[in-house]
């Protein structure tokens, strides 16, 4: 089922949590919200799911209104980050509770029940701990065993606020994995919140990146991780230095040095946003790359971050470049000698003024 949110607002007193918010959400689609703490993004899920009512605009299920309907009847199932299971049933009498749960009529014969939860155990790959009580299952069990009791009742949506928020991090990412192959079996529509761009990006079909209240960018991962629409979108997903400076015909020119970067207008003052990994090391001397001293190599598996800095730019932080292992193995950096930097692409967008200081690396505030 389709999900259409229309011009939707929510005010707590005074804080406008959501800002007239507009998204289509396709059948069959995984999305992630994805945005900092306090951007909006559980009131957007609680606001779909019927728990919270919006102060504008509508929320609709493939094509019918469905902003005054009870949340009973969305047909939507939720996973939240500490969705107490109940504790004084068994594991598959918990899967089984929404079906039990239905008025007579409604209700399928306890052997269809018992097919239905076998089913989604095995789904979920716990047939195994049907018979365990939920403190005796780890974390990870534990959000598994969730999702098939909200799987349970067939919901046409499901919602996951922080699903594996609570778990460690290799947990999480087995879990991420489970998820989206989970997901490519079942295609019912899903919306995950996180605060977590790896997860999202790795999770999910499509992004809604969201800050103060507003949707900032939304679409498939590698479109926006490739062509983020603003500087708040570039920042926020993936790591970033902002180098500032002034448009010209044939690039940007900085503090004494010319970035060979399009940038739309001439003359303004721009910030480039380049990735570490969008920029090279070179030991031959080329006219327009500055020399760079570097400070600190991390290894990280294949890549080496590295921070350097330009002897005329002593002040500001460091910039973050990422290199493959091979390439900085070559450069032979413990012998000394000048290094030359070369920017190989990064995005632009309009500076509101010559903000200082000129460079911002990852990590660093604005
Ligand atoms: N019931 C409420 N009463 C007052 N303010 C609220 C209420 N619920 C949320 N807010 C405020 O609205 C804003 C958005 O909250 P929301 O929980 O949607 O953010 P979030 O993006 O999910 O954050 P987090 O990642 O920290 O969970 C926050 O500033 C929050 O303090």
């Amino acid at each position: 089922m389709s999900i259409e949110i229309r011009n939707v607002s929510k005010r707590f007193g005074d804080y406008a949590a959501l800002d007239g918010i507009n998204l289509d959400i396709p059948e069959g689609e995984l999305v992630a919200l994805l945005g900092p703490s306090g951007c909006g993004k559980t009131t957007l899920l609680r606001i779909i799911a019927g728990l919270e009512q919006p102060d504008e605009g509508s929320i609709a299920i493939h094509g019918e209104d469905k902003t005054t309907e009870h949340v009973r009847n969305r047909g939507i199932g939720f996973v939240f980050q500490h969705y107490a299971l109940f504790r004084h049933m068994t594991v598959f009498e918990n899967v089984a509770f929404g079906l039990r749960a239905r008025p007579r009529r409604r209700r399928p014969s306890p052997a269809a029940i018992r097919a239905k939860v076998t089913e989604l155990l095995d789904l979920v790959q716990l047939g195994w701990l049907a018979d365990r009580h939920p403190d005796q299952l780890s974390g990870g069990q534990r959000q598994r065993i969730a999702l098939a009791r909200a799987l349970a009742v067939e919901p046409r949506v499901l919602l996951l606020d922080e699903p594996f928020g609570a778990l460690d991090a290799n947990v999480r990412k087995d879990l991420r994995r489970w998820l989206r192959d989970l997901h490519r079996n079942l295609d019912v529509t899903s919306v995950f919140v996180t605060h977590d761009q790896e997860e999202a990006m790795e999770v999910a079909s499509r992004v809604v990146v969201m800050n103060q209240g507003r949707i900032e960018q939304a679409g498939p991962p590698a479109s926006v991780y490739d062509h983020p629409a603003t500087p708040f979108v570039s920042r926020f997903i993936g790591s970033v230095n902002v180098f500032r400076g002034r448009a010209r015909e044939d690039g940007i020119d900085l503090d004494g040095w010319r970035l060979p970067i399009q940038a739309p207008a001439a003359a303004e003052p721009v910030s480039a946003f380049v990735r570490p990994h969008d920029m090279q090391l070179t030991r031959r001397p080329e006219a327009g790359l500055p020399a760079v001293q570097v400070e600190h190599a991390l290894p990280l598996g294949a890549l080496v971050r590295l921070e350097v800095r330009m002897p005329q730019h002593a002040a500001e932080p460091p910039i973050c470049v990422e290199i493959p292992r091979r390439d900085y193995d070559a450069l032979e950096i413990d012998k000394g000698g000048p290094l030359f930097l070369r920017v190989l692409e990064g995005r632009v967008f309009p500076s509101a003024a010559q903000a200082s200081p000129a460079f911002t690396s990852p990590g660093t505030a604005a």
